[in-house]
């Protein structure tokens, strides 16, 4: 399902030549701060409840709290106030518009506005580490104060204690006392970037028998859930397969409606329910449906929601609950994406979500827009949870199978 485009990481992380000092992005605030999509059900906050009956199929639509003309104040935590709905609908109705203009037919990918974001985004995690690096590694003898220098570095990069200091113990094993350059670093910081990445790097298989193979794709507010699952959902067209989409993020309008518009685009059906229904009760028809009509693929979008709050963790778990209720094998694949804009707070992610939602494999979005593309060695470090795709753009063409390799030499800012 890879359509590999030639050179895309070169693309993605550029030359040699330092550039600027990037200007990183405002990550999510701290999680105890950042708003919550607020999709909190009375379900959502019950306790822990026994078996629960399967939700009707065909239930009668619930009231649409986001749509009140006079926008009553909507059940939840604080931030679910109608000030933050609109502006996360405003938020999400830009991305729409955006991405609307970006069809495949009338906007492939590669357009020069592409290749001109590639170009001033994509490079700047290997520009900020290589730049350093260069300006460590200036006509000097390996000593303990350079080795203590290029960890910091490699820290600062996000790459995680455990691979920096991998790489500052081999070259104090094969370069101590010598002189070394910037490019030995280089090269010793891509072979152990790779060894780390390489069993990962794993391409996301559909189990062909599984009629649908159910994708469950889940995530904090913005990481790119509803964006992914539309280039996804083209992948998988373009390989001849029939895909349904769920609007699962059932709390906001505009998102239920983002999906719709990808679903059009990409020639994938739909199964949605007005705004503020239960999410539960939306997957329960999605997967009934999907499996009535022996869909191949059925990607079930959900709201985005902080690792920290528990209310809406149970939420999900309850999700994945009713879908099992329909197939006790599924969701086959539970798709967990990253922001990497976030940087550290990604490992919380990780952990977190991984515990609640049985994680089965890892998305990285929005490498394009930052200078903290390290944190996927650090994530595949401890985690080894494999990385089926990475993210450099909003454009449905913006999505590629991750490998180790190349992923390690253009981090490494080599060719
Ligand atoms: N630059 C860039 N932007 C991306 C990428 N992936 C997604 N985005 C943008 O990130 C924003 C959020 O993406 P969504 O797909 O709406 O995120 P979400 O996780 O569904 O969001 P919520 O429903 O709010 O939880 C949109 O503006 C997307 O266009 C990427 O790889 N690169």
């Amino acid at each position: 399902m890879t359509d590999k485009k030639p050179g895309f990481f070169k693309r993605l992380f550029g030359g040699d030549a330092p550039a600027p000092a990037p200007v990183e992005p405002a990550a999510p605030a701290d999680d105890t701060t950042a708003p919550a999509v607020p999709a909190v059900t009375p379900d959502a906050v019950a306790p822990e409840p026994a078996p629960e009956p399967a939700p009707e199929p065909s239930a009668t639509p619930e009231p649409d709290p986001v749509a009140a003309p006079d926008h009553v104040p909507l059940p939840g935590p604080p931030e679910t106030t109608p000030d933050y709905v609109e502006a996360i609908e405003e938020k999400a109705a830009q991305a729409t518009s955006v991405a609307a203009i970006e069809t495949p037919a009338d906007a492939p990918a590669e357009t020069k506005g592409w290749f001109a974001r590639l170009a001033s985004g994509l490079k700047r995690s290997s520009d900020q580490l290589t730049g350093s690096i260069t300006s460590v590694f200036t006509k000097r003898k390996l000593d303990n104060a350079t080795l203590e220098e290029l960890e910091d570095v490699l820290i600062q990069a996000d790459l995680g204690i455990e691979t920096a200091t991998t790489i500052t113990d081999t070259l104090r094993r094969d370069r101590f006392d010598r002189d070394v350059s910037g490019e030995d670093v280089r090269a010793v910081l891509a072979a152990e970037v790779e060894k780390v990445l390489g069993p990962v790097a794993r391409p996301l298989e559909i189990d062909a028998s599984q009629k649908p193979f159910i994708i469950l794709m889940i995530g904090v507010n913005g990481s790119g859930k509803t964006t992914t699952i539309g280039k996804l959902a083209q992948k998988f067209a373009n390989e001849g397969k029939s895909v349904m989409l769920a609007a699962g993020d059932t709390f906001r309008a505009a998102a239920i409606e983002q999906l719709q518009i990808w679903g059009d685009r990409t020639g994938a059906t739909v199964v949605s329910r007005p705004a503020g229904s239960d999410a539960s009760g939306l997957a329960f028809d999605a997967v009934t449906q999907a499996r009535a009509e022996a869909r191949d693929v059925l990607i079930i979008d959900t709201a985005g929601r902080l690792q920290n709050r528990d209310e809406l963790m149970n939420e999900l778990e309850k999700v994945i609950r009713v879908i099992k209720k329909v197939n006790p094998g599924a969701p086959h694949a539970t798709l967990l994406t990253l922001d990497a804009t976030t940087g550290q707070n990604a490992l919380k992610q990780v952990e977190i979500f991984g515990q609640r939602a049985g994680v089965t494999g890892l998305v990285m979005t929005k490498l394009d827009g930052t200078a903290r593309g390290g944190i996927l060695v650090a994530i595949a470090s401890k985690f080894g949870l494999p990385v089926h795709f990475i993210g450099v753009g909003e454009g449905v063409g913006d999505l590629e199978a991750f490998t180790a390799a190349e992923f390690a030499q253009a981090i490494a800012g080599r060719d």
